[in-house]
């Protein structure tokens, strides 16, 4: 398997206070990472570096590609919707996807759009926290690409909901495709995650597969989580 993200020495500062450090990361092809850390651990940072939205220094490519340009090319963001005014109806940002992202797939957003009961005619201002969460969602799943990054898309968002999200993951993410989900708490998506990348000290303090984590301490994703900010993890 190849890889999909290669982070090298990446450091960043803002107002010359450091947000993030040294980091350095490469995730493979295919595999469901959960990013996690603290409030302002810089998650959603990391992601808007890995766009290019952010700049700061080091190495970062997609598929080998560092231009930023390149990068947003097979990277699909959740926070893109965040430039839409509160009156923009779904279906004409809907629009601007299909204009703006060649390999959207307006087939896939159909079925995403029926799949998590969003509907289409409404205002992005007539949406409730959750169902805007939805509709950020379908749109960047909807895109194909090689990484999507999901900045904590169970905020606000009810547990049947929840359920819901978690399936369209599975069932919509190419196979080859990387998803990286920002959260605080891991309780839900745990279960199917591959890896584990915990932002902390302002660096991404680990990369594990969950399956080693498991085996290796003999706890789930959300206990060595936790240990982590207890003062460490403990061998069985
Ligand atoms: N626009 C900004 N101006 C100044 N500092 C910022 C700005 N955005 C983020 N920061 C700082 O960068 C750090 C990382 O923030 P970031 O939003 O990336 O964290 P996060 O892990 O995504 O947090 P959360 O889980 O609360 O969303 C924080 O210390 C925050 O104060």
């Amino acid at each position: 398997m190849s890889d999909v993200l290669t982070i090298e020495n990446l450091n960043y500062k803002r107002n010359l206070k450091v947000i993030l450090h040294d980091v350095n990361l490469t995730l493979a092809q295919g595999k469901i990472v959960g990013l996690l850390g603290e409030n302002g651990a810089g998650k959603t940072t990391l992601m808007r570096l890995i766009t290019g939205s952010a700049k700061g220094s080091g190495h970062i490519a997609v598929r080998d590609l560092e231009k930023t340009v390149d990068r947003k090319r097979h990277v699909s963001f959740s926070e893109q919707l965040k430039g839409f005014a509160d009156g923009t109806r779904i279906d004409r940002v809907v629009d601007y996807y299909r204009l703006v992202y060649p390999d959207f797939d307006g087939q896939r957003f159909e079925e995403l759009v029926t799949f998590l009961q969003i509907d289409t005619s409404l205002k992005l201002s007539a949406l409730s926290k959750g169902m805007k969460e939805k509709v950020v969602i379908a749109l960047t799943l909807s895109r194909q690409v090689d990484l999507y990054l999901l900045d904590e898309p169970f905020s606000g968002i009810d547990s049947m909901s929840r359920k819901r999200i978690i399936s369209s993951i599975i069932k919509w993410k190419p196979d080859d495709a990387t998803m990286v989900i920002s959260d605080h708490y891991v309780t839900e998506i745990a279960p199917i995650l591959d890896d584990v990348v915990i932002v902390k000290d302002q660096t991404v303090a680990i990369h594990q597969a969950a399956d080693d984590i498991r085996d290796e301490y003999g706890i789930g994703i959300e206990a060595f989580y936790e240990s982590l900010y207890e003062g460490g993890v403990k061998h069985d």
